[in-house]
């Protein structure tokens, strides 16, 4: 599995050219891209790249690994995203946010040029849902009512706890997170539109019509999915 990641992070990398500006993503397989990245940079075969975090993560890893890191109220464009995701389906709509960073993600990989995602093929889904939960970030005070307010959906949703600090998983941005299970999502645009009219809502993972390309590592080697 470790190998699927990295062949396409190696891959990801025929997509970045010198003065561009690339939204880093959060998670394992991004992980790699950004080590490979700044291993480019470092050997002065890109030039002039500089990286937008979407996550404390992100930024680390991007410093570590002598990736210039800017912020997004500093460029004017994002030239390329590159992120991973938790299912894609066959219209390449994503779930992600199993790493709690999907609102920082959603604003930048919206407001990427092309929005790269990088998979394994274990992530491929007819529906999504089949496998995973939708995150949801939200403001902690409401987190009981949203997760009340959210079974009009047919879905039942979970407040995700921390592994290694008391009590709930605290976003980036201070927020709370809720795992929701839907019966079936039938229609992903809709109800990431739904989901974010809750008040209290900051934002969900439901990444609908948002990526252009999708890179997935196989036994067989990367396939490129596009819509
Ligand atoms: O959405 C995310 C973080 O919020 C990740 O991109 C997603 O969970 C995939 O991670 P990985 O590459 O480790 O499987």
């Amino acid at each position: 599995m470790e190998e699927l990641k990295r062949s396409v992070a190696r891959e990801a990398l025929k997509f970045i050219e010198d003065d561009m500006i690339v939204g880093l993503g959060t998670g394992s397989t991004t992980a790699y891209f950004i080590e490979y990245l700044g291993k480019l940079i470092m050997e002065e075969e890109l030039e002039d790249v500089y990286g937008v975090p979407t996550s404390y993560q992100a930024r680390l890893l991007a410093l570590e690994n002598g990736v210039p890191v800017v912020g997004l109220d500093e460029v004017d464009a994002i030239d390329i995203a590159v992120d991973g995701a938790d299912e894609v389906d066959p219209y390449l709509n994503l779930i992600k946010g199993r790493g709690a960073a999907l609102t920082m993600e959603k604003i930048i990989e919206y407001r990427a040029g092309t929005f790269l995602v990088l998979v394994d093929e274990s992530k491929l889904v007819e529906r999504l849902g089949q496998k995973v939960p939708v995150p949801i970030e939200v403001i902690p005070a409401a987190w009981r009512a949203i997760a009340e307010e959210i079974e009009v959906f047919n879905a039942t949703a979970e407040l995700r706890m921390a592994s290694k600090k008391d009590g709930p998983v605290v976003t980036d941005n201070g927020n709370f997170i809720l795992d929701a299970r839907f019966h079936r999502i039938d229609d992903p645009l809709d109800l990431e539109i739904e989901l974010n009219n809750i008040p209290g809502v900051v934002e969900n993972g439901i990444f609908a019509d948002i990526a252009d390309i999708v890179l997935v590592g196989t036994r067989e080697g990367v396939k490129r999915l596009e819509r």
